[in-house]
């Protein structure tokens, strides 16, 4: 049996033992996996409340009780633990149930709209080139060195990120990469970890169903810098006006990297074409894989991490640029003469930014076409937005499904086209099924053509009322285009 020391959260103790250390098996916070002797922590959720399943928890062996309130009916033999915040304690429990690995790990966080999992992704990549043994908790997956571990979130629940870092620590692991969303900052899963560093890649329209307004969107990802300790680097984009703010009262160094803004890491963009990226960085012309100006923005935050890490500048540069980047962003499948791209984008900003990159490459003549949806029971402002940038952006446009969700794909589509004005109507098509979307810009494509097909990246699977199907954009649009080629 493991003791937690040090779990008190403005804990109060209220009950039984008086004690400030407890013994447990196990912390869980879902009543359905309770095992005998574990802990239970109750945490009110966006559909339930945790406190509802106390008694359930106990019934299955749960002797300790994490709780905001105490329930009506207390249970000999049981302690409970009150705290101001279970979310917070659950975390910090966890941390010291796991021996405090961050203590034993750099771990950086990235926070930001976009950019994210390209930039975790570049570092843990940079890190491994360079010698390090290095994690990495991202979207697409995570990963002990080369060991891939199935990610179900972009940043883990707070016991499984503890349980990971724990595993990295083990496997002497120097470094860690993670993914901080605003979601899991919010919903403390990431507290109780001691962070190296954090780092803020931009902000632009997202989780608004989530957060309710911008500004709260704006806090929740200020909290990470907030919580920063006075040791550790908070490394941000000086181009996004609430760059700044990221660093308003924060402990921890003030660094930042920029493009037009005076910054710790600048760069200059020399060339900016399908096959690359050539910066400027120091005096010095450095050429990248990586496509698109918003890339050069994450280039900037991984070198600035990197450094502040206490790597050398120009070995970093040259290991950097030989790398590709993250699965599903901007991926290029080029047959039969028509080049698809694979991208990531789901919000307006991003698929603004993927959309003017390729337009800005392209050399006339050939015809751009976007296949585009929206996924359910996320953020409903963003899909006539998205929308109306694809629509103005591309020749022609197939609005399609993203993952529904619970939501009825039709009517996620009658939102996408509330953004499409009269005189676009001509050159947009409505699509339900995305397979048959990705089909029809196949069929539509000449030699030359580009085809965009945005929103779902890496993503393996369709996720329709509960279920994941697997789906793959890479695998539908290499078997559509090679079709083409023999028929
Ligand atoms: C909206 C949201 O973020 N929800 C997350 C949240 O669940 P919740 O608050 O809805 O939980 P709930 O169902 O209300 O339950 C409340 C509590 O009661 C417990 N419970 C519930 C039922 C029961 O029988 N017994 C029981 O004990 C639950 O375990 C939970 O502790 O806490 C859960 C445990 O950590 C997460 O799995 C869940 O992620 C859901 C599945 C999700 O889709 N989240 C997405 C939006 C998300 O987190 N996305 C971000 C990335 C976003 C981005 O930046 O693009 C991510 O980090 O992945
Ligand atoms: N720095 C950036 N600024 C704006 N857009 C970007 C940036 N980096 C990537 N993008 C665009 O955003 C998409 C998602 O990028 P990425 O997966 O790195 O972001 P993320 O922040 O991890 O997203 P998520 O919140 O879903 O985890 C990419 O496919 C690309 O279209
Ligand atoms: N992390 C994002 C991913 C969105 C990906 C997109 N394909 C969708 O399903 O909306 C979210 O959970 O909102
Ligand atoms: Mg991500």
């Amino acid at each position: 049996m493991k003791v937690l020391k040090d779990i008190l959260y403005k804990v109060s103790l209220t009950t039984t033992t008086g004690d400030m250390e407890l013994g447990v098996k196990d912390i869980v916070f879902d009543s359905r996996h309770v095992t005998e002797g574990s802990a239970f922590v109750a945490i009110k959720g966006t559909q339930v409340d945790g406190h509802e399943f106390i008694e359930k928890a106990i019934s299955l062996g749960a002797e300790s009780i994490i709780c905001e309130q105490l329930p009506e009916k207390l249970i000999d033999g049981i302690t409970y633990v009150v705290v101001v915040n279970s979310a917070r304690a659950l975390g910090i429990m966890a941390s010291n149930y796991f021996d405090n690995p961050s203590e034993n790990i750099q771990v950086i966080a990235i926070t930001g709209t976009n950019g994210k999992t390209t930039t975790a992704t570049l570092l843990h990549q940079l890190f491994m080139r360079m010698g390090y043994s290095t994690g990495l908790l991202s979207t697409v997956e995570n990963k002990i060195n080369e060991t891939v571990i199935h990610a179900t979130h972009t940043t883990p629940d707070a016991v499984s990120v503890q349980a990971l870092l724990r595993k990295m620590v083990a496997d002497g692991c120097t470094h860690c990469f993670m993914e901080a969303s605003s979601h899991a900052i919010v919903q403390e899963r990431i507290a109780g970890l001691k962070l190296a560093g954090a780092v803020f890649t931009n902000i632009s329209h997202d989780h608004l169903d989530y957060h309710g307004t911008f500004d709260e969107y704006i806090k929740a990802k200020k909290k990470l810098f907030d919580e920063l300790p006075k040791d550790a680097f908070a490394l941000v984009n000086g181009d996004d006006k609430r760059g700044m703010v990221m660093l308003q009262n924060c402990k921890a160094s003030h660094q930042t990297f920029a493009l037009r803004s005076p910054a710790d890491f600048k760069a200059k963009i020399i060339s900016n074409t399908l096959e690359g990226l050539e910066l400027e960085i120091n005096s010095k012309m450095i050429w990248f894989r990586m496509i698109g100006s918003f890339n050069a923005y994450n280039l900037l935050a991984v070198l600035g991490v990197t450094v502040l890490l206490g790597e050398e500048e120009d070995e970093v540069l040259r290991e950097l640029s030989g790398i590709r980047g993250a699965k599903g962003r901007f991926d290029r499948i080029s047959i039969a003469g028509i080049t698809a791209i694979v991208d990531y984008a789901h919000t307006p900003d991003a698929l603004d930014n993927v959309l003017k990159t390729i337009n800005a490459a392209r050399t006339g003549g050939e015809q751009l076409i976007t296949v585009v949806g929206c996924g359910g029971n996320r953020d409903k402002t963003k899909r006539p937005i998205m929308a109306k940038i694809a629509v103005q952006e591309s020749d022609k446009t197939i609005l399609t499904s993203d993952n529904p969700r619970f939501e009825e794909p039709n009517d996620i589509l009658k939102d996408m086209q509330a953004g499409v004005g009269p005189s676009e109507i001509r050159k947009t098509l409505s699509i339900v099924d995305r397979r048959e979307a990705i089909k029809t810009a196949c069929m539509l494509s000449q030699k030359g053509d580009i085809i965009l097909i945005a929103g779902k990246g890496h993503e393996d699977y369709q996720e329709v009322n509960g279920v994941k199907h697997h789906f793959d954009d890479t695998e539908i649009v290499t078997e559509f285009l090679q079709q083409l080629t023999q028929g």
